[in-house]
Formats: C-alpha cells, sequence, structure tokens
C-alpha cells in the first residue's frame, strides 16, 4: 500500500503525495533542476549538500540505478521530489528501483506532486526552504515549523563537511576515487594538486585523461601543504554551499596566485578564484540547475550548452581590473567565466565534466592542461 509523504515550504504551501523513499523527515533548501536525464549523478553531487531537489522532468526512474552513474559514493541531496516513478524500471544496468535506493540511503522522498506548480513557486519567490514528510513522521505544522527552522544557504560553509579529510593519491596507477573508474594509466606527464570541496568524480577523470596524475587534498589543506607537493597546476574543485566563509581556501589561492601556479577552477572553484581575487559573490534567487542553460563564450563569440547547478554567483562589477570576463549565461546574464589578466588562472561556473550533459565546454580542460605546459616550459 502507498505511503502518504508532504512536502511543506517556507511560504506554507503543501504539497500532499506519495513516500518513494525512506521514512522520517528532512529539511533543506528546495531548488528545481530541469535535467530530463541523470538523477543518479544528480543525487550523488556532492554540492547538493543540504538541498531538496525536484526534478522538472515528470518520469524519474525509469532507468533504475546501478553501481556506477554516481558522482561521489553516496547521496548528498536531503531530498527527492518528483511527478511520476514509472511503475517498472526497465535497463539493462539497473541494480535496483530508485525507491529502493533512496530507501537503503535512508533519502526521505516524495512522488505524484504537481511538480509544474512546485516550480512556479521557486521561480517566482526563490529558493525555498522546505520539509518533505513521510509515513506521517511529524505534522504538516510542525513540518512548517521545521522549514522555517532551517538557516538556509547563506552564510553556510559546507566544502569542509563533504570534502574528504585524507589526502588521497594515485599509486602506481591504481587509482581509488569512487568506484567505477580505474585506468592503467602509469605515464602521467602533469601533477596536478585538486582541492576536494565537494568534487564530482567526472571531473576527476576528465583530468586524468589528460595526463594529469592528481593529488586530491581535504578542502583545508594549507597553501604550505600544498607547495610542498610541489604542483604544476591547482584544481579548485566544485562544492556545496556558500563560498564566502571558505577563507581557508581564498587564503591558500592567494597564495598559489602569487607564486603564479596556473590554477583552475570549476563552480565553487570558480567562485573562490573570483573572491581571493578581490571580487564579491552573492545568492541567487533560485540559481541555475540543469543540463541545457546557454552560455556565451566570449573571446569565441559562440553560444555553448552547459551542465548547471549553482545558488550563487560571483558579481560582475565587483571584478577588480585584472579579472577579465570570459563568459556569461544568456539566461539571465549572470557571470559564467573569468580569467586574470595577470596570472595563469581561469575558472568557469558550470560543468564542464557534465556526465551526462553537453560536451560543449570541456575544451576548458585542455585550457588548463596548455597552461600547465606553458608553465612548465617557462620554468
Ligand atoms: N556546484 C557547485 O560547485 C556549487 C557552488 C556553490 N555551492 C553554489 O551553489 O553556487
Amino acid at each position: 500500500m502507498a505511503i502518504s509523504a508532504l512536502l511543506v515550504l517556507e511560504d506554507g504551501s503543501v504539497f500532499n503525495g506519495t513516500s518513494i523513499g525512506a521514512s522520517g523527515y528532512s529539511v533543506g533548501e528546495v531548488v528545481f533542476n530541469t535535467s530530463m536525464t541523470g538523477y543518479q549523478e544528480i543525487l550523488t553531487d556532492p554540492s547538493y549538500a543540504e538541498q531538496i531537489i525536484t526534478l522538472t522532468y515528470p518520469h524519474i526512474g525509469n532507468t533504475g540505478t546501478n553501481s556506477e552513474d554516481i558522482e561521489s559514493d553516496k547521496i548528498w541531496a536531503k531530498g527527492l521530489v518528483i511527478r511520476d516513478l514509472p511503475l517498472i524500471a526497465s535497463n539493462f544496468r539497473s541494480e535496483k528501483s530508485l525507491s529502493d535506493y533512496l530507501s537503503d540511503n535512508n533519502i526521505v522522498a516524495i512522488a505524484d506532486i504537481d511538480t509544474r506548480r512546485l516550480t512556479r513557486i521557486l521561480r517566482d519567490k526563490g529558493a525555498q526552504r522546505g520539509c518533505i514528510v513521510s509515513a506521517d513522521a511529524l505534522s504538516q505544522s510542525d513540518a512548517l515549523e521545521q522549514a522555517k527552522a532551517f538557516p538556509g544557504l547563506k552564510g553556510m560553509d559546507l566544502a569542509k563537511v563533504v570534502s574528504r579529510t585524507e589526502k588521497t593519491q594515485w599509486v602506481d596507477g591504481s587509482w581509488e576515487l569512487g568506484k567505477g573508474y580505474a585506468t592503467n594509466k602509469t605515464d602521467l606527464p602533469y601533477h596536478v594538486v585538486a582541492y576536494d570541496f565537494g568534487a564530482k568524480s567526472n571531473i576527476l577523470r576528465m583530468l586524468v585523461d589528460r595526463g594529469c596524475k592528481l593529488s586530491l587534498v581535504p578542502a583545508e589543506t594549507s597553501a604550505d601543504d600544498v607547495l610542498a607537493l610541489n604542483p604544476d597546476g591547482i584544481f579548485l574543485s566544485n562544492g556545496p554551499g556558500d563560498p564566502e566563509p571558505c577563507t581557508y581556501a581564498i587564503e591558500a589561492i592567494k597564495v598559489f596566485l602569487d607564486k603564479g601556479i596556473p590554477i583552475f577552477g570549476i563552480c565553487l572553484g570558480h567562485q573562490l578564484l573570483a573572491l581571493a581575487s578581490g571580487a564579491n559573490t552573492e545568492k541567487m534567487k533560485f540559481g541555475h540547475h540543469g543540463a541545457n542553460h546557454p552560455v556565451k563564450d566570449l573571446a569565441r563569440d559562440v553560444v555553448m550548452i552547459t551542465s548547471q547547478n549553482h545558488g550563487f554567483a560571483v558579481q560582475e562589477s565587483s571584478l577588480p581590473e585584472n579579472v577579465k570576463v570570459t563568459h556569461v549565461s544568456l539566461f539571465d546574464k549572470s557571470l559564467q567565466g573569468i580569467e586574470r589578466t595577470d596570472k595563469p588562472a581561469f575558472s568557469f561556473q558550470g560543468h564542464p565534466e557534465a556526465s551526462p550533459g553537453p560536451h560543449d565546454a570541456a575544451p576548458l580542460f585542455d585550457k588548463f592542461i596548455d597552461l600547465i605546459v606553458q608553465s612548465k616550459t617557462q620554468a
């Protein structure tokens, strides 16, 4: 028999539906994602920590779940909200239904609600604090209280919470990051230190594929400890929460900029590079979450279709003179990419590693390798 569930937003909106995950309740910031595929990669993206995701595509779960299509080793989203869970999961790679996957990971989730109504509320009022309740774990009024008590993502430093706490290294050609990826490449010419603020696995795969031997270091690793590893380049990963309180990372990045080491940042990493360069960041109304966002590459005068997942953005008006705008969103003109004019450092707000998703921005990884090659040739 179907178990009832409830979604309550801070504005008092209530949605009645069916539980498709764990029993209990969960609070977080409710955001909508317009991707048509990739629900497992979305759920396991560490950048979704403390967020409840509603997927606007109406049928979610059709292909079930497996142990390979993941961006990290666990589900980081606080909850999932969908329109319709198909009765049958059908795919030759499917190991488990979406519903069992959510329950086994203790994630509260709700289906059979009007996700178009929900998305319109989020678009008009902005991302909302919300509470999903399954199996009558809380009354409607208590759920509203819980939603309102959620502090919100502004000011929340989550990078250090989701980060691995141990340095992970490439050893003798065996790679131990997450499941689903192994390579025997031992001949990797570039040593890149990658800051793990909640790094998605596909970023790391794409760096390895381009010849980077990776040392993945915890978010709070000091500049001195990184410099002791003698890196050819520094990578700043994506990650959840507000970039502003990540002062430990901002201070370290300033040191790397001073030293002239090539730097590439993605998403949170982009925001941190901007902050270290003297710019400001701000919370967006409902952010960008989807796999079809048009972004203009100003230098090449072309439009790229990109994958996106961010709720904060760099304020263009705050950029100092030595920071050039390289990309803008064609949805809302917000800043999507920057480059330092005086240092080998650049960053991108979207996800060039999109998996699944468009590959238009993937050449940004090659640009990073070019910077490393240039800097090694000059040294
Ligand atoms: N995917 C990310 O790295 C997100 C960056 C940041 N947490 C934001 O929401 O803007």
